[in-house]
């Protein structure tokens, strides 16, 4: 270690007291030189004037030096002590308070070594903002990429940070699911679904490279008052052990500085962890919801959606439809044509099934051959419409195996809310359960509303 500061103005008391005595002892010597006669300069009274002056001279110095250099060695003291403060502050995870060149920084009005110390001292003061400001973001970035599991909660609050912390003006993420790729969170750019077919951001996804591109033509982003066209974008695949997962887009109308391309880094590096993790858990949660050789939710999480939509239905005071069907004389179908042919029956009948049904209609299975379709906003004339439709639909099916035709019908019992007063969901399941037993006793291949 340098060493600068030991006993600094001992040294200069020695330094300038002694050569004010030095000074004082020659002083008598100068003045013979001048003509002064000896007889007045030779004396000890003479000898100790001047070396009291010449030490009275080192003492004022020293004074001066303290109070003038000394002055400012304070100020940077002190501002190095606030500095060092703020710094201990956080490192004992408190929220730093601002130490930005405003606040610590120190004027400089002179281009001697003080100047240039206070110089390098703000320099000092602007790296540490610039890193503080990068840990804060950094740190709020991970607490919320760690704390979120839903894709697109994560990317909508993903993209908010990044563009907070990179001074972009607008952006987007994409996503890629089931081999396609699509945005998943966007802010301020115009049109944001053509990006998905965008050719720049295909060939940073192709290389898996990031693509910086200046003043594209193809790109515009809301501002204030009008849509502009940015000075530079950043296209950025965001990758997970060389699995391309998707894509940042960031549209810059000033450009970006090293350090907003350093931070993106950082940034991203968390990003493709949290997106790979969200990804899987959306998948975990699909899984866990879907019967596997159907396709419907299973039963435990078709009754829980049954349940929601049923509390909606009564707070919003619509009509819900339920339909719950069976097939026909299952049990033949498995024991003259096998397992694993009923299998593919079963999952003919889910397909014609959904094919019928409209896109929010919910479709379960409830039990083996037993399936259960719940149709928001349906009354009866619509249940009878959508179960005479798929009654004749399965009917009309002719499902496959090997040289085998197979054919099924379902038996169908429906029943509506409100028409039919029932406290919760499991009373219309038990009346839809009725109505199917009369279709069955009925002669099945037959509706039953209740
Ligand atoms: N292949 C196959 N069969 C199943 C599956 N789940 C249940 N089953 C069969 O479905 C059949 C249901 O038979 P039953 O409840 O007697 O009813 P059914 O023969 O359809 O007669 P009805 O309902 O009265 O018309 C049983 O033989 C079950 O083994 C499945 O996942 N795959």
């Amino acid at each position: 270690m340098i060493r600068l500061t030991r006993k600094v103005f001992v040294d200069l008391s020695i330094w300038m007291i002694g050569f004010g005595l030095l000074i004082g002892l020659v002083f008598p010597f100068f003045t013979l030189c001048l003509g002064i006669p000896s007889s007045y300069v030779l004396t000890p009274v003479f000898f100790t004037a001047c070396i009291a002056a010449g030490f009275a001279v080192g003492a004022m110095n020293i004074a001066l030096a303290r109070s003038v250099v000394g002055e400012r060695a304070r100020l940077l003291a002190e501002r190095m002590g606030l500095v060092a403060s703020r710094l201990q502050d956080m490192a004992q995870g408190n929220t730093p308070e601002k130490c930005t060149p405003e606040h610590c920084a120190i004027e400089v009005d002179s281009d001697d070594e003080i100047g240039d110390g206070a110089r390098a001292f703000n320099q000092l003061i602007q790296s540490l903002a610039l890193s503080i400001e990068t840990e804060t973001a950094v740190r709020t970035f991970t607490e919320m990429l760690v704390s979120e599991l839903d894709v697109h909660q994560l990317t909508e609050q993903a993209l908010a940070l990044l563009l907070q912390h990179t001074g972009a003006d607008g952006g987007a993420i994409l996503v890629e699911v089931e081999g396609g790729i699509r945005v998943a969170a966007s802010h301020g750019i115009g049109s944001p679904h053509t990006l998905a077919n965008n050719d720049r951001v295909r060939h940073a996804l192709r290389t898996e490279r990031r693509h910086r591109v200046k003043l594209p033509e193809d790109l515009l982003v809301d501002g204030m008052l009008a849509q502009f066209r940015p000075r530079e974008v950043l296209i950025d695949p965001v990758q997970h052990k060389e699995v391309v997962l998707g894509a940042v887009v960031l549209a810059s109308g000033q450009g970006f500085s090293v350090e907003d391309r350093n931070r993106l880094d950082v940034f991203e590096r968390g990003l493709a962890l949290a997106l790979h993790n969200a990804i899987l858990y959306d998948r975990l949660q699909t899984l866990a919801a879907l019967d596997p050789l159907t396709g419907t939710y299973n039963r435990r999480f078709g009754v829980a959606r049954l349940r929601e939509e049923f509390q909606r239905a009564v707070r919003l005071n619509l009509p819900l439809g339920l339909l719950m069907f069976d097939i026909d004389y299952f049990k033949r179908i498995n024991d003259t044509y096998g397992h694993l042919a009923g299998d593919r029956v079963l999952a003919r009948v889910a397909k014609t099934a959904r094919s019928v049904l409209r896109e929010g209609d919910v479709l379960i299975r409830y039990g083996g051959e037993e399936f259960i379709a719940v149709l928001p906003a349906a009354s009866r004339p619509d249940l009878e419409y959508v179960g005479e439709r798929l009654r004749h639909m399965v009917d009309d099916l002719v499902v496959v195996d090997g040289d085998q035709s197979i054919r099924v019908t379902v038996s169908i019992g429906a029943t509506a809310y409100p028409d039919t007063e029932v406290e919760d969901e499991t009373a219309l399941v038990d009346r839809a359960d009725k109505a199917l037993y009369a279709a069955k006793t009925g002669g099945r291949n037959r509706l039953v509303i209740s």
